[in-house]
């Protein structure tokens, strides 16, 4: 779809961004001074202020004009002399000879025209949006962000103040929505559903008018846990049962029979966003036709031990050469998170100083 630029922040590219014109467009003036043709000193015929197109005539060797950064460099001149280093007296401007093309950014020196700047599957950050503004874009073509609808499960969560006995505050409610659109989709809906009766959880699943639902809790297998036998019951095709990693092992994602994609999230709220970031975001890349770049290895300092067979997922913040855990990430407890700069995926058996991969958290 076509977006204008005022709309698109967060959207993919789903064409290469390709420059329509060359950029500088004109030969500019990089700095505050004097353009200058030939060897001083130089007689002083006029001004060039920016926003306006030069009157046409070349500069004659021996000729100067006062000039404004950003203006256009009238044809002929040799160089910016900038304004701390000349003199003026009596129309006369005297300063060391530059080397030719100095303090000018020539026409087509960034990008010339036709160039692409950006893939289709780039993300449109603030930077290419200003990139594409300064090519003359209004509009840029992008993919629609996948839809989300999010359904936190779960009797015990409270939504307001200090819970009672046995209730937990509902963590997830305010997470998921700006964690959705940092991976890239759009969260449409949220609604909170009870354990019981699990017809609840299938009613709001089937209900469900979006690409992705992501459903949080409800992942184990306990009695409470209905998700799984929804799945079941709906002949789902599994794409991941369960990770080898803690905390986040009984995350999963699988589509029913001409249904949207499923991601379950497991309700300890620290496992929830690691299981978003392993899953959720991948697969919102994917729909959104993003590639996934390999992720950054980064040398983890501390001593972290990972489980036989499982990857250990902790939050960490950056150190110099390297990245420290954190702390504060046991499963239910979101204070590393909270502030961390990344959530690094250790394997059994690392040893400090040795890299790790990288997923990015944004604060
Ligand atoms: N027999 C087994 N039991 C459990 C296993 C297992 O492998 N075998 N895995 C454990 C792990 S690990 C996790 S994680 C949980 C996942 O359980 P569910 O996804 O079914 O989630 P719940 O049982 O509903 O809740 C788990 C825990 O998280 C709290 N919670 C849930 N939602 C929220 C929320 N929105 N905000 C804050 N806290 C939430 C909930 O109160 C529970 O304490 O299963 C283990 N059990
Ligand atoms: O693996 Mo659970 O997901 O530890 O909290």
């Amino acid at each position: 779809m076509r977006t204008p630029l005022g709309r698109a922040a967060g959207l993919t590219l789903a064409e290469d961004l390709v420059a329509p014109t060359p950029l500088p467009a004109f030969d500019t003036s990089a700095m505050d001074g004097y353009a200058v043709a030939g060897d001083g000193p130089w007689t002083l015929t006029g001004s060039a202020r920016p926003g306006r197109p030069w009157p046409g005539e070349r500069l004659e060797n021996g000729h100067a004009v006062e000039i404004s950064t950003g203006a256009v460099v009238p044809p002929g001149a040799w160089a910016v002399l900038p304004v701390e280093s000349a003199t003026t007296t009596d129309g006369r401007v005297a300063g060391p000879v530059l080397e030719r093309g100095k303090h000018i950014r020539h026409t087509g020196e960034d990008t010339p025209a036709g160039a692409s700047l950006a893939p289709a599957g780039t993300p449109v950050g603030p930077a290419l949006l200003g990139l594409a503004a300064s090519c003359g874009y209004d509009e840029l073509l992008v993919r629609r962000a996948p839809a989300v609808r999010a359904i936190v499960t779960g009797d015990e969560l409270a939504q307001h103040g200090l819970p009672a006995p046995g209730r937990v505050r509902d963590a997830l409610g305010p997470l998921l929505p700006p964690l959705v659109a940092e991976l890239g989709g759009r969260l449409d809906d949220l609604v909170h559903v009870p354990d019981e009766p699990v017809s609840a959880l299938a009613k709001a699943v089937d209900a469900a008018d979006a690409e992705v639902v992501v459903v949080t809790g409800s992942t184990s297998v306990g009695v409470t846990d209905g998700l799984r036998r929804l799945l079941a019951e709906r002949d789902a095709r599994w794409i991941v049962d369960s990770v080898a990693s803690r905390p986040g092992h009984p995350a999963l994602l699988a589509r029913p029979r001409g249904g949207p994609y499923v991601v379950g999230l497991p309700g300890n709220p620290f496992a929830a966003l690691t299981a978003a970031h392993t899953l959720l975001g991948p697969l919102l890349a994917g729909l959104s036709c993003r590639p996934l770049g390999a992720l950054p290895q980064v040398p983890l300092l501390s001593r972290v031990r990972a489980p036989a067979g499982r990857t250990r997922i902790v939050p960490v913040v950056w150190d110099g050469a390297g990245v420290r855990a954190v702390g504060g990430d046991r499963p239910a407890f979101l204070n590393g998170a909270a502030l961390g700069d990344a959530l690094a995926a250790v394997p059994h058996g690392h040893e400090p100083g040795e890299p790790v991969p990288l997923m990015l958290l944004r604060r």
